[in-house]
C-alpha cells in the first residue's frame, strides 16, 4: 500500500507539491529536486516489499543489484549468504527457490529466480522509474536483446574454462578438454572486443542498457580473473567506465574489496 491512499491531508500535499513540479518543470532549478524527492518516497514504499537473497561476486546475483539501483529501488531486504558455507541450501532460500541456487528474489508475492527474468521484470515495472534501460528504437532494442542472450555463452564458456576443475570429477578430466573450454573462451572473449569495436560505447549502442546491467558482471569477472587490459583495449575502456557508474559502484561484490583478483586469464 502506498504512502497517499488513506490521507486526505496527505493527499492534498502531495496534489500541491504534483502542480508545483510541473510548474517547476521548465524553469526551475528546484525541478530536479522535487523529482528526486518523488521518486524517493515512491522507491522506498516500492522496495520495502522486496527481497533479495545474493552472494557476493556471482554474476547473476550482482545484476539483479544493478537493476535494482538503476531502477532506484534501494531499500529492499537484502541478504548476503555465503557460498562457502552453504547458506544458498538453507531453507529460507529453498522456499523461494527450489534449486537452492542464488539469486532468490521476491516482490510482495512475486518469485524471480532468473537473474535475467527479473531484471527485465524490474525494468518493466519500474519504466518511468530511476534510469531508463530499454530503447524504444527497434533496431536499438534489437540489439540489447541480442546481447543480453549471447551474454549466456559469454558466462557458460567463462564457468566451463575458469571452473573446469570444480565442475568435471577428477577421472573424467582431460588436458585436451581444458585447453579446447580456454581456446574456446578467448574466441567468445575476442568476439566481444569486436563488438565494442563497432557498436559501443555501451554493449547496444549509444545509452546504458539492460544488456549492461545484465552483462557487465561477467565482464568484470573476466578482469577480475586477470584479463589483459592492453590485449582487449575496447572492453578494458568499457570496464573502467561502467564501473565508476553508482549503480554498479554501490552493489560491487564486497568480497572483492580486500582481496586481490586471480591471474588465470593474463596470457589471452
Ligand atoms: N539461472 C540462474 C543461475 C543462478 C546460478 O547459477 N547461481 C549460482 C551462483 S552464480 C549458484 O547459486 N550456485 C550454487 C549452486 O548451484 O548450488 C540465474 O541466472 O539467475
Amino acid at each position: 500500500m502506498g504512502l497517499t491512499s488513506t490521507n486526505p491531508v496527505f493527499e492534498g500535499w502531495r496534489l500541491l507539491y504534483k502542480q508545483t513540479c510541473k510548474a517547476f518543470q521548465t524553469q526551475s532549478s528546484l525541478f530536479p529536486f522535487c523529482y528526486c524527492w518523488e521518486s524517493t518516497a515512491h522507491s522506498a514504499t516500492m522496495a520495502k516489499d522486496m527481497t533479495l537473497f545474493w552472494g557476493s561476486g556471482s554474476p547473476p546475483c550482482w545484476r539483479v543489484m544493478i537493476a535494482l539501483e538503476e531502477k532506484n529501488l534501494q531499500g529492499y531486504n537484502s541478504k548476503m549468504l555465503s557460498f562457502e558455507k552453504g547458506e544458498h541450501k538453507s531453507k529460507e532460500v529453498a522456499a523461494i527457490n527450489p534449486r537452492g541456487q542464488l539469486p532468490a528474489f521476491k516482490h510482495g508475492d512475486v518469485v524471480l529466480n532468473e537473474s535475467y527474468g527479473a531484471c527485465i521484470y524490474l525494468e518493466e515495472q519500474f519504466k518511468s522509474q530511476g534510469n531508463k534501460l530499454a530503447p524504444d528504437n527497434k533496431a536499438e532494442s534489437a540489439l540489447m536483446y541480442q546481447r543480453m542472450f549471447e551474454g549466456l555463452t559469454l558466462f557458460q564458456k567463462l564457468a566451463q574454462s575458469l571452473f573446469y576443475t570444480r565442475f568435471v570429477p577428477e577421472n573424467e578430466r582431460h588436458d585436451s578438454a581444458q585447453k579446447r573450454n580456454t581456446e574456446e573462451l578467448k574466441a567468445e572473449v575476442k568476439l566481444w572486443e569486436g563488438y565494442l569495436q563497432k557498436t559501443g560505447p555501451y554493449l547496444a549502442g549509444k545509452s546504458f542498457t539492460l544488456a549492461d546491467v545484465i552483462v557487465f558482471p561477467v565482464i568484470a569477472f573476466l578482469f577480475r580473473f586477470g584479463l589483459n587490459e592492453e590485449h582487449f583495449p575496447k572492453l578494458a575502456a568499457y570496464y573502467n567506465t561502467v564501473k565508476d557508474r553508482p549503480s554498479i559502484k554501490n552493489s560491487w561484490p564486497p568480497t572483492w574489496k580486500d582481496t586481490p583478483g586471480q591471474n588465470a586469464l593474463k596470457d589471452f
